[in-house]
């Protein structure tokens, strides 16, 4: 990585999210000074204590010095408490707002995106990139400049003391910095390789967390933990190798040091064997060579850490460069009232080779409910999804109430359509919550009035805190359909013009069952609906019928006329499916 891309790329998210900050840097960078001046300050006086001490100086004035110093080593803590306060408010305000930023830029994202990238790898992004370079906020400008302040006076004051002793430690400096830079550069991949396999394995965490009941289910335990086993093999592999360059970073910076203190001394020892030197100035000379350690260190760690977090900037501005395939649109109005939908000889599929749907046009009339059935496969949810605009058709148009959905503001078009998943995602959050999706604008008796509607009261006055009631996602106390049916719930607060539905292909009881229907039947009234449907009374509540074969359109009509045709598939369907309720 080039060290002036590096450093553009820090500038520029260090305007962006330290602006609002900038007086909380000023105050950063004056107890940094302040700090420096204590450091400087503190072996000056010392070395006059020892000299007037080794001269017989007189006892008031070596008190005076005796409590001089320790008043500086207490403003030097007192410094070093507000120096962590400041540094930590501010590197926490910027790295909130780039979370917050990251985590926008995620929602905006579309679901090709979401696709290929896990969960884990995400939080991995947001909060250990960003984790990362939340020392970067705070501390690198001052940190690097005022070590570098500290560096010169240190190495001024030895000039002071001695030319030949300045010059001597001036070239040493020069040297370990050069030599801990050229170790830093060897060690930089391995502490990217760091970062990826920390990455990798919360990527394998969080997808094997979220199948838990499957992997349980199917006794994939042992798998799991075999791959668990393996992962963590390769990551302690690399962590190993990149700690032990970082030990080997420490090593070479203390044994360089030790070096520098022994030809510190050895010239004082010479300069004082001449008389040049009293034994106070050596130990100043000795408390300067150990004082160059510090600020020597802390810039090649300054520097070390930002070429560690270069590779997290790099993540952080490619996720803010990735753009979403689907693109908001300039913003037609759709009409008031349900909504027509249309699919005009749409081709689409996920990759680049392989057509999930083909040909396909249907055209719904406002009010009326299409069921969609068909193979397992054959893109039924594939084609809501494009009704939604998850995905944008390779050919064809979709349209909403006449209009092509891609001119529709997203945020408008999804606003107008309610959808219920196959899968309904619950939050660990109260029940109000999990129905208004945290809004809090949305008052209790239109939360009661919805749950009603949707046959949910019995269940309501079970709970032990009603609407405050916690759920726990995967919980016992709700099967499948009556997440279902609070998802209905859900919708129905949010009263869109189109409804549609990925019904849950498992099985449900008689009361789930009765259940569902009630609020499927409410749901739909006077709205626009595509159901998907996998049980044969689901489908009679469609007016037309989609029969999807293998992405195409094998059958499309009203239902009644379907039904009634004995050579249609749909009637075929209805045999097999009747037999199988009535076996
Ligand atoms: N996000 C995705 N990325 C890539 N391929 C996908 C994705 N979702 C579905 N597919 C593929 O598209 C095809 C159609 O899937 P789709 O879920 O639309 O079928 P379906 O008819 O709804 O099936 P089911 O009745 O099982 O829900 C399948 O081959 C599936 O593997």
């Amino acid at each position: 990585m080039h060290p002036s891309h590096t450093l553009n790329r820090y500038r520029r998210l260090l305007v962006h999210y330290l602006r609002p900050q900038w007086l909380w840097m000023v105050l950063l960078a004056v107890i940094l000074f302040c700090t420096i001046g204590v450091q400087v300050i503190t072996p000056l006086v010392a070395s006059r204590f020892i000299d007037q001490a080794t001269s017989g100086g007189d006892l008031q004035g070596l008190i005076m010095l005796a409590v001089f110093t320790m008043g500086l080593a207490l403003l030097g803590q007192g410094l070093a408490v507000a120096e962590t306060y400041v540094a930590e408010n501010v590197s926490w305000a910027a790295t909130n707002a780039l979370r917050t930023d990251l985590v926008v830029h995620l929602l905006r994202l579309d679901a090709t995106f979401h696709t290929a990238h896990t969960p884990g790898e995400l939080i991995e992004r947001v909060d250990g990139d960003v984790g990362t370079l939340a020392r970067f906020f705070s501390r690198f400008v001052v940190y690097v400049l005022g070590n570098g302040i500290l560096l010169l006076g240190v190495l001024g004051l030895l000039y002071y003391v001695d030319w030949r002793v300045g010059l001597g430690m001036s070239a040493f400096v020069i040297v370990a910095f050069i030599a801990m830079l050229r170790i830093r550069s060897v060690a930089t991949p391995s502490w990217a390789a760091d970062r990826q396999a920390s990455a990798d394995f919360y990527g394998f965490l969080s997808e094997y967390l979220a199948g838990l009941q499957d992997i349980k289910s199917s006794g994939a335990g042992a798998f799991v933990l075999r791959r668990c086993a393996e992962v963590m093999r390769s990551w302690l592999a690399i962590t190993r190798k990149a700690q032990m360059w970082g030990y080997a970073m420490v090593a070479t910076s203390q044994g360089l040091f030790a070096l520098g203190t022994a030809f510190a001394l050895a010239l004082s020892a010479m300069l004082f064997k001449d008389g040049t030197l009293t034994i106070g100035t050596i130990y100043l000379i000795f408390q300067c060579t150990e004082m160059l350690r510090q600020p020597t260190e802390q810039i090649r760690n300054e520097v070390q850490d930002l070429q560690q977090a270069d590779a997290s900037m790099v993540r952080i501005e490619k996720l803010l460069a990735t753009m979403p395939r689907v693109v908001d649109g300039p913003g037609s109005a759709l009409p008031a009232g349900p909504l027509s939908v249309e699919l005009d000889d749409v081709f689409f599929g996920y990759g680049e080779d392989t057509l999930i749907l083909r040909n396909v046009s249907i055209s719904l009339a406002p009010g009326r409910v299409l069921g969609v059935v068909g193979r397992t496969g054959s893109g039924k949810t594939t084609l809501t999804r494009l009704c939604l605009r998850f995905y944008d058709p390779l050919a064809g148009v979709v349209r909403l109430g006449g209009v092509d959905l891609r001119k529709v503001h997203l945020a408008e078009a999804r606003a107008r359509i309610g959808l219920v998943t196959q899968d309904v995602h619950l939050f660990h959050a109260s029940v109000r919550d999990n129905l208004t999706l945290f809004d809090d604008s949305v008052p209790d008796e239109r939360i009661r009035a919805a749950l009603e509607t949707m046959g949910l009261a019995d269940w309501l006055g079970k709970l032990s805190q009603g609407l405050d009631t916690q759920i726990l996602p995967g919980s016992a106390e709700l099967s499948a359909g009556q997440a279902q049916v609070l998802a209905c719930a859900r919708i129905l607060l949010r009263d869109p013009d189109l409804v549609i539905l990925d019904e849950a292909s498992s099985r449900l009881d008689p009361a789930t069952d009765r259940l569902v229907h009630t609020a499927l039947n409410r749901l739909l009234d006077g709205r626009t609906g595509i159901i998907v449907a996998h049980r044969l009374d689901t489908v009679a509540y469609a007016d037309d019928i989609l029969v999807l074969e293998d992405g195409q359109v094998s059958e499309y009509g009203s239902r009644l006329a379907l039904a009634a045709d004995p050579t249609s598939r749909f009637a075929g369907l209805l045999r097999v499916a009747t037999e199988e309720v009535t076996i």
